[in-house]
């Protein structure tokens, strides 16, 4: 039962200084510190319990997603939980309608940024209160309720409520057995910890050494740089892996669309699965254009980390600008809009591969593409999540990876939960890991 008036929400800029080790770095984000603007909202119902949400930056900038959240307070506080749940979509709307804040974005940008930090506290309240993991709250809800939660306006032209009604009516079909698979075998994973940009040879051959033991199958090598160096890292990965596992590049939007073709083609003799961004994240129709070029290398296209909103994952469907759709738990508008695009991908036939990783990202994601496999997708072709190795120390109930898969989580809720020391120590500037670096006179 959900119950409760929301008394409170507050908002902190947590910072993890990854950018000292290279973590996390690729052509573009050099110097990335995965930070979060860390949600917490209260309600006055007596089991007291919070909601947790956030959403993920890289440093300089959480400040500005901080001031969003801060803007959008106004719209959540006294709000009594069971009115939002009953009528999400119409919430959702209020969100990222307001007259005013729409202006900075619509629905993207820094204002999208933070709507998906408050509305992801909401659904772990939410989840909390029914005392279930998120996936499950979502797997045991009906069509009708799903589709209440979801904002079609700008998408009816792909996706209908009645056609989206159909697909999760469909998905109850055997669902027990999926359920089951997933409880016994986990859904499948790739990691990107071996080859961030900044990593020596020697790191990434003792990271990719460590990982074959552990079990893991595929592979994310970051690329984009430099050619020289992608073809040395490259063969590198690829010998080390052979030719049974998978391998994938990422570029991080770093070329121009004749340039993305030429590269990748270069890099095409070590048989990438996907090459990701490789270009800007807005520019369907060039996406197109190199997922046309590439299909005969057997290359595909994969993005979504950076796309705003589920317009832009619409048009990339359409113009079948991508073959693998990453989603990304927030930077859209929370579950609510991520249901649209996992429906919109099942209407298209297009495997979802979530972006994962940051900090907290593997947390959050992990229920949304369980939740796919079992009520949506129904299939496990061409499909996993990215997993990386960074930040799981400092939530309450981290990510559990057994055999290159991450296992469901069992906790109530949407696993945002920080631990309270971490949040302490890593808030930014006035915890202590930053008043050390700071007084270090460390670049920052
Ligand atoms: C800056 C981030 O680490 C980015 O490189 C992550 C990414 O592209 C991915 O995980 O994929
Ligand atoms: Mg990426």
């Amino acid at each position: 039962m959900v119950k409760g008036k929301i008394t409170g929400l507050s908002v902190k800029d947590v910072r993890f200084p990854t950018s000292l080790g290279q973590h996390g770095s690729d052509a573009m984000h050099t110097d990335p510190d995965y930070s979060a603007a860390y949600v917490v909202i209260e309600t006055d119902a007596e089991d007291a319990i919070k909601g947790y949400g956030l959403t993920f930056t890289l440093g300089k900038g959480t400040e500005i997603v901080v001031c969003a959240v801060k803007a959008l307070s106004h719209l959540v506080v006294g709000r009594n939980l069971e009115d939002i749940v009953a009528n999400f979509r119409d919430f959702y709307r209020q969100l990222t309608s307001d007259g005013q804040l729409r202006w900075i974005g619509p629905e993207k940008g820094v204002v999208h940024l933070a709507t998906a930090a408050v509305l992801n506290a909401v659904w772990d309240l939410w989840a909390k209160q029914e005392q279930k993991p998120l996936w499950k709250l979502l797997v045991y809800m009906t069509p009708e309720q799903l589709v209440s939660c979801i904002d079609f306006r700008y998408i009816t032209d792909v996706l209908t409520e009645a056609q989206a009604l159909e697909i999760l009516q469909n998905g109850k079909q055997r669902q027990e057995a999926r359920e089951e698979h997933m409880v016994k075998h986990g859904y499948p994973a790739y990691t990107t910890s071996c080859a961030w940009l900044g990593y020596s040879d020697n790191q990434l051959q003792k990271l990719c050494a460590d990982a074959l033991k552990e079990g893991w199958t595929r592979f994310k090598v970051k690329v984009g740089a430099d050619l020289q160096d992608d073809i040395r890292r490259c063969k590198l990965i690829r010998d080390m892996i052979g030719h049974d596992n998978e391998l994938m590049l990422d570029a991080n939007q770093r070329w121009d669309v004749n340039e993305a073709i030429s590269w990748v083609k270069e890099l095409a003799v070590f048989k990438p699965l996907w090459i990701e961004e490789p270009t800007s994240p807005d520019d369907i129709l060039g996406h197109g254009t190199i997922s046309k070029a590439l299909a005969p290398l057997g290359i595909g296209v994969a993005t979504g980390e950076q796309c705003h909103n589920r317009v832009m994952f619409k048009q990339f469907l359409q113009a079948r600008a991508l073959q693998y759709l990453q989603i990304d738990s927030c930077r859209l508008g929370s579950v609510n809009e991520n249901l649209s695009v996992l429906l919109m991908a099942k209407k298209f036939n297009i495997p979802v591969c979530p972006h994962a990783g940051g900090v907290g990202l593997c947390e959050l994601v992990q229920h949304l593409i369980i939740f796919d496999y079992i009520s949506v997708s129904g299939s496990l072709e061409k499909r996993m999540c990215e997993y990386v190795d960074h930040l799981h120390e400092h939530f309450k109930h981290p990510v559990t990876i057994r055999n290159a898969a991450y296992m469901p989580p069992k906790d109530p809720g949407y696993s945002t939960e920080m631990k309270e020391e971490s949040v302490l120590l890593y808030q930014f500037p006035s915890g202590d890991i930053w008043q050390q670096i700071i007084s270090e006179n460390t670049e920052i």
